[in-house]
């Protein structure tokens, strides 16, 4: 590691993918000295964040969210832009999260000039998982990218966490046979910006078609976030490269319209604040369970609510209390 963290900053700044890459790992590393530098690096870079285009995206496994990050990349790379690719998979089963099975998923995009590829931080909680994610997203706007994808496979709580950190969501989604809307959980239907369904392709189209209707339908009978947007259900072939480009067309115009009202601001600052809470909150968790008095007393007051012989709300001050003492930690 440098030991001055502005050499990170100018790194990032000059789009160096090695200063990059450095400064992914240190806000990854779970050592102290490795955080706190990454907190000064993000920092710094603050200012020079917030430009590009945050999307993320999931769906099912089987969906096909390789191929349609790998053709949809491309098309923007095709523009012009600089697309970052982050994932956030707590579970990790995809290899370990290692580079290489990343790598190897998005073939044409991972040897890109103008594409990033970062696999999920490989191991931890979903909120942890999820704040690396948010501040690698940061360094890579500072890096000059124009679109951030974030990714995930939908496992737990991820979807919406992912939904929670950027600007337009989609949700991925392919025609089966029958109830189409059966595999989709309510909750993802709830912060879909829009919903796509892939492989319209070959004799999938009718089917796809239908899935389409199904999903229009499922999404008229929720209220959406908001009158400027109502979610929309498009068709594309991740595989034959159609449907795609008006995927994007889509995406400029719900910015469009969100930045015309300033709800696409707001969303962000609420965000933001959101972020903040959430990390207090985790923050001060952390900060009670450290406490050796609670370490101490927690087994014998769990076992006395347990058994009756304390109500819960005496047992909670009582603990509470304990972070007043002065050499509580
Ligand atoms: N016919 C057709 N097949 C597709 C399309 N997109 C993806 N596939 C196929 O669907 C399978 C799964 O695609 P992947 O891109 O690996 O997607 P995934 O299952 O979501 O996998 P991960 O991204 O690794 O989570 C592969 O065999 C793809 O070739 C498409 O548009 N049309």
């Amino acid at each position: 590691m440098f030991k001055d963290p502005q050499y990170y900053v100018q790194g990032v700044l000059d789009r160096n993918r090695l200063m990059l890459a450095r400064t992914i790992t240190l806000i990854e590393s779970a050592l102290p000295a490795h955080q706190e530098m990454a907190r000064t690096i993000i920092d710094r870079l603050l200012p020079h964040t917030g430009k590009a285009v945050r999307l993320g995206i999931t769906g099912v496994p089987g969906a096909g969210k390789s191929t349609f990050i790998e053709s949809f990349g491309t098309l923007l790379t095709e523009m012009g832009f600089r697309v970052a690719v982050l994932a956030i998979d707590p579970s990790s089963t995809r290899s370990g999260g290692s580079i290489l099975g990343d790598k190897t998923r998005m073939e044409k995009l991972a040897v890109n000039e103008m594409a990033f590829i970062r696999p999920s931080p490989s191991s931890g909680t979903l909120g942890g998982v999820a704040r690396k994610t948010r501040e690698t997203m940061l360094v890579c706007e500072a890096a000059g990218f124009d679109v951030v994808i974030v990714e995930t496979v939908g496992v737990g709580q991820s979807e919406t966490t992912v939904a929670s950190m950027v600007d337009f969501f989609l949700v991925l989604q392919i025609s089966g046979a029958g109830d189409e809307l059966q595999g989709i959980k309510k909750g993802v239907l709830e912060v879909a910006d829009a919903i796509v369904i892939n492989k319209a392709d070959g004799d999938n189209i009718s089917r796809a078609q239908m899935a389409r209707k199904e999903y229009e339908i499922a999404l008229h009978l929720l209220t959406p976030a908001t009158p400027t947007w109502s979610p929309p259900v498009l068709t594309c072939s991740a595989l034959k490269m159609t449907g795609i480009r008006e995927i994007w067309e889509m995406i400029l115009d719900y910015r469009e319209k969100m930045t015309a009202t300033g709800e696409l601001e707001r969303k962000r600052r609420d965000q933001a604040l959101d972020w903040m809470w959430f990390l207090l909150k985790e923050g001060l968790e952390e900060w009670f369970y450290r406490n050796s008095k609670v370490r101490e007393l927690l087994p014998e007051l769990k076992r006395d609510v347990e058994n009756g012989k304390t109500a819960p709300t005496v047992a909670a001050i009582a603990m509470l209390s304990l972070l007043d003492s002065k050499c509580a930690i």
